[in-house]
């Protein structure tokens, strides 16, 4: 479904918006008023609501449970879920000591000032010592700061 949005800019910058139903055909109609404000109609897309799936991840397992539920995120009518990676600190020496996997690189990283453009998120962290691995106590969730409580 498309959206037909009306907006009123007026001189001052100032503008009201209504956004009603409408049939799928684009409409983009600049129109000067007498009070010199400007009508623009534009059918817009509505955006799919984005939810975050951020996970750490060093044998797979969690990353396996994050693409489940981006699959089943995705069930849901206008819901988007989005897979991003928290950056590893482990070095390259320790994760071949580990046998870690060599991840892919189709989920990107993301970083904590990043979270606020989700509309939603999820997280999935391994368990090391019965708290979530250092990796997202230590070196990365923490720095959000203030942005936790947004
Ligand atoms: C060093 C280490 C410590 C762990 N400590 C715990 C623990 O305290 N409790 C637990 O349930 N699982 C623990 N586990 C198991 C992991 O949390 C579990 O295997 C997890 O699925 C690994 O996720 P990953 O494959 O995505 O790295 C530990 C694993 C490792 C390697």
């Amino acid at each position: 479904m498309k959206l037909l949005q009306r907006s009123w800019v007026l001189p001052e910058q100032k503008h009201s918006t209504s956004v009603i139903q409408s049939d799928p055909d684009p409409i983009q109609t600049p129109e000067t008023n007498s009070d010199h404000s400007i009508r623009i109609e534009q059918v817009v897309e509505p955006r799919k609501l984005r939810i975050f799936i951020v996970y750490y991840s060093l044998y797979g397992h969690v990353e396996s449970l994050a693409r489940n539920i981006k699959t089943r995120v995705e069930e849901i009518d206008e819901v988007e879920g989005v897979l991003f990676r928290v950056p590893e600190t482990l070095s390259f020496e320790t994760l071949t000591t580990m046998k870690v996997p060599v991840k892919g690189d189709d989920v990107p990283e993301i970083l904590p000032e990043e979270l606020v453009e989700a509309d939603g998120l999820l997280f999935g962290f391994p368990t090391r010592w019965v708290v979530a691995g250092s990796d997202e106590r230590g070196g990365w969730w923490w720095p959000t700061g203030g942005d936790r409580r947004r």
